[in-house]
């Protein structure tokens, strides 16, 4: 569970977020959408305690300030948008670092982190690009190493910043679902950013559109996903079209009168 009240994020002096309260329930998955600029990646940053803020964020009922390091790595992983790719590791070695938080000070990895990577390299296609080096990867084969690293982490929590903005259609329904059966199966809670608005609805149990730094609107994607929220809030010409699986976002194109 994760829980925000009134949390403020002040960065090089200007105010970014101004007092946001957001609540995901244990093994929900909440997306929070929004233009460029709003705060999303600040949000998630700040949830995974990788900045300050004023107000109060918990996860698992207990204030984040509380929570040691090693506390907060068994609680949370984080993929974010541009994690640090160190030059010339290889992949597994990558993944490896998610098992960090149950590696003794000056142990090394046991035969149940090595088969926690494995395992989950196999899961994103990865197992064949075990011993490559990260940055010789493409845009997407990395991207999944970031979210293997994640997983491997094997936290309650998981948040995703943009997790499949490099992905093909294929291997971003490949990555969501597995997220997604991670929280049937094993309540998984997750928190995650996305611009793709129709995979937006589609995966999140509710959808939290953030604006200039505000929660502008909240609640199942049908309520949030509507033609006049993203119009007034992303200045975007769209048509909603309501389908079983969810509102499919059309954007539409000016024509010249
Ligand atoms: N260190 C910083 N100092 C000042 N402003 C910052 C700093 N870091 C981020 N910002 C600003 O904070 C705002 C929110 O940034 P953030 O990355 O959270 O937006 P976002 O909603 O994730 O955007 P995008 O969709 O483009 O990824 C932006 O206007 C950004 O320029």
């Amino acid at each position: 569970m994760i829980r925000l009240d009134a949390v403020r994020v002040t960065l090089d002096g200007t105010e970014i977020l101004h007092g946001v309260d957001l609540m995901v329930e244990a093994g929900s998955w909440v997306t929070i959408i929004g233009p460029n600029g709003a705060g999303k990646s600040t949000l998630l940053r700040a949830v995974g305690g990788l900045l300050p803020f004023d107000g109060s964020v918990t996860l698992e009922g207990t204030p984040l300030a509380r929570l040691r390091r090693r506390e907060r790595a068994r609680l949370v992983a984080t993929v974010p948008q541009t994690p640090v790719v160190p030059p010339g590791m290889s992949v597994l070695d990558y993944v490896l670092l998610g098992r960090t938080p149950f590696i003794p000070a000056l142990g090394r990895e046991s035969a149940r982190d090595l088969a926690a990577a494995a395992a989950v390299l196999d899961r994103l296609d990865l197992g064949g690009f075990a011993g490559r080096a990260l940055d010789t990867l493409s845009g997407g084969e990395r991207q999944r190493a970031f979210l293997a690293r994640a997983l491997a982490q094997e936290a309650t929590i998981l948040l995703l910043d943009e997790p499949t903005s490099a992905l093909d259609i294929g291997h971003q329904q490949e990555v969501l679902d597995l997220v997604d059966e991670l929280r049937r199966d094993h309540g998984l809670t997750v928190l995650a950013t996305m611009h793709d608005l129709s995979i937006a609805g589609e995966y999140a149990e509710r959808l939290v559109l953030l604006s200039a730094g505000r929660v502008a609107a909240a609640g199942p994607p049908r309520e949030v996903l509507t033609e006049s929220l993203l119009a007034d809030h992303y200045h975007a010409r769209v048509r909603v079209i309501d389908s079983p699986d969810g509102p499919l976002i059309v954007p539409l194109r000016a024509r010249p009168s």
